[in-house]
């Protein structure tokens, strides 16, 4: 068995979508980024990469590709799954966090998480997203950006 983790981080600026795990949340800001942005996918495909051992997001999808130009990260992750299982592994479980001061996350997270499953062809139980504010604290704190970070377990196929 592998285990895997993935942090991340995106800027909160005027003028774009807020997708965190593939759903569009009301905001007034969206994350800056040269894909969608989705932070929380982002740290789901690095802690994928890592756990088999496949480097990380960057390398897979440069940004300086125009390919990748406001991208939908669900593709980026659907890509990243295929080549980890290619490399005969199965996901055991994933358990990610958000930190984010506003918005109030928590009503988007079944979303989410039908997300992961579908994109991840895995059992909706194999997966856990949480969400915390660092209490007004720091750069999440202050509103000025989101993290996310996520861990996952392979087993081989
Ligand atoms: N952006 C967020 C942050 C937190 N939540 C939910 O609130 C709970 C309490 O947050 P603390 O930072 O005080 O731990 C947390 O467990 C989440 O359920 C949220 O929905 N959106
Ligand atoms: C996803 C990619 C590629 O579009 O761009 P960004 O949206 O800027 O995201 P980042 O988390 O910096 O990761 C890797 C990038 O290459």
């Amino acid at each position: 068995m592998r285990i895997g983790q993935g942090f991340d981080v995106h800027a909160l600026v005027n003028d774009r979508p807020l997708i965190l795990g593939g759903v569009r949340i009301p905001f007034e800001q969206g994350l800056a980024g040269h894909s969608d942005a989705d932070v929380l996918l982002h740290a789901v495909c690095d802690a994928l990469l890592g756990a088999a051992g496949l480097g990380d997001i960057g390398r897979h999808f440069p940004d300086t590709d125009a390919a990748f130009k406001g991208i939908d990260s669900r593709i980026l992750l659907r890509d990243v799954w295929q080549k980890v299982r290619a490399g005969g592994w199965q996901l055991a479980n994933l358990d990610a966090t958000l930190i984010c001061q506003r918005p109030r996350l928590a009503p988007h997270i079944p979303q989410m998480l039908a997300h992961l499953a579908g994109d991840l062809a895995v059992e909706a139980q194999k997966l856990n997203i949480k969400a915390t504010t660092t209490e007004h604290l720091g750069f999440t704190g202050r509103g000025e950006g989101i993290a996310a970070q996520a861990i996952v377990l392979l087993l081989p196929q």
